[in-house]
């Protein structure tokens, strides 16, 4: 058996699902999520994390952003609230989520904002920038024990490895191993047919097109993943369902409008329809 034929392909008909929800539930039933990013020219990364971060269930979404950014946001999603850099996260209530990256920039502010994210033991989902950075610096910059979730596309993940995209690309299989073994947590390799590593188990997502080939799409799942970990899902849950959603709601965006015309935030736009598709797959299993 090859290392990639360990990666079994998830099945869209029996993905885990968010559970029902309690007729007694309330906003701070479904957890609060900082995403930390929108740094100068990159608010859009950011605003749309935290969209696909309420649009998965999320109770509360904070953007943490560079003050560019923040007026674009406010107006592009007033359902969120917002801090601007530099912040401090002394305050994070206990059932905080953090998604730092999307849009963050590798300058000073931002490497400082890592290095203090660094050290709390909320889960966190890291992507984009916040690995360029994790790859400049090294595993050290994980000084506290958290659940986390790395999201690397190919050219990520060859920086984090200190090797080419080619040659993360002729073994996705070994690259992702090594990630982990590199710098612990959970992972998911992005790209055709995505690959996952979780606590126990090794998925392939089958799922997802070539029109998700554009900018902004990832910050999408890095919202969804958050958003997911805030309702207490499980890290190998909510990667799985996470990953699965993201690719379904890209197929289904593909479908109506076409692969080269996709935009993220047709993504982010189809992520209730995909939603009520598997809540509907689990009624009739
Ligand atoms: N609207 C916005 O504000 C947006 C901001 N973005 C931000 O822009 C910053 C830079 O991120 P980028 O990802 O654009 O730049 P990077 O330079 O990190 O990555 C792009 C390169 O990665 C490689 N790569 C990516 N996917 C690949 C695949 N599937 N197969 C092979 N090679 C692959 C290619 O070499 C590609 O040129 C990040 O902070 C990001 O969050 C982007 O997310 C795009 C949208
Ligand atoms: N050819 C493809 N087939 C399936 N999914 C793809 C393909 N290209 C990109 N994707 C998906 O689109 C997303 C792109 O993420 P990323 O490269 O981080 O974009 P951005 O930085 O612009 O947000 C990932 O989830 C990836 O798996």
């Amino acid at each position: 058996m090859t290392m990639n034929e360990a990666f079994v392909a998830l099945n869209w008909q029996t993905v885990p699902t968010l559970p029902a929800r309690s007729p007694q539930a309330h906003k701070g039933s479904f957890g609060h999520v900082f995403a930390v990013g929108g740094g100068p020219g990159m608010g859009g990364a950011l605003a749309l994390a935290c969209a696909a971060a309420y649009r998965v269930g999320a109770g509360l979404v904070t953007a943490v952003g560079h003050p560019s950014a923040i007026p674009y946001l406010a107006a592009w999603l007033p359902e969120a609230t917002w801090r601007d850099w530099p912040a401090r996260f002394g305050d994070l209530p206990e059932q905080a989520v953090l998604a730092v990256g999307p849009g963050l920039g590798q300058g000073l502010a931002a490497h400082d904002l890592l290095l203090e994210i660094g050290t709390l033991s909320h889960p966190q989902v890291w992507d984009a920038d916040a690995l360029n950075i994790l790859a400049r610096f090294g595993p050290e910059l994980l000084a506290a024990d958290a659940p986390r979730l790395f999201t690397p596309h190919p050219g990520e993940a060859a920086r984090l490895l200190g090797v080419t995209v080619a040659a993360v690309q002729s073994d996705r299989a070994a690259a992702i191993c090594r990630l982990q073994a590199r710098y612990g947590g959970y992972w998911v390799l992005k790209g055709h047919h995505s690959l996952l590593l979780g606590g126990a188990g090794r998925w392939l997502c089958p799922l997802g097109n070539p029109g998700m080939a554009t900018g902004g799409s990832g910050d999408v799942l890095t919202g969804i993943l958050a958003g997911l970990l805030a309702q207490d899902l499980a890290a190998d849950k909510a990667l799985s369902l996470g990953v699965c959603l993201h690719a379904r709601a890209g197929d289904l965006a593909a479908a109506r409008m076409g692969e080269a015309s996709l935009l993220a935030r047709d993504i982010l736009a189809a992520v209730p329809h995909a939603l009520q598709e598997l809540a509907q797959n689990h009624d009739g299993n």
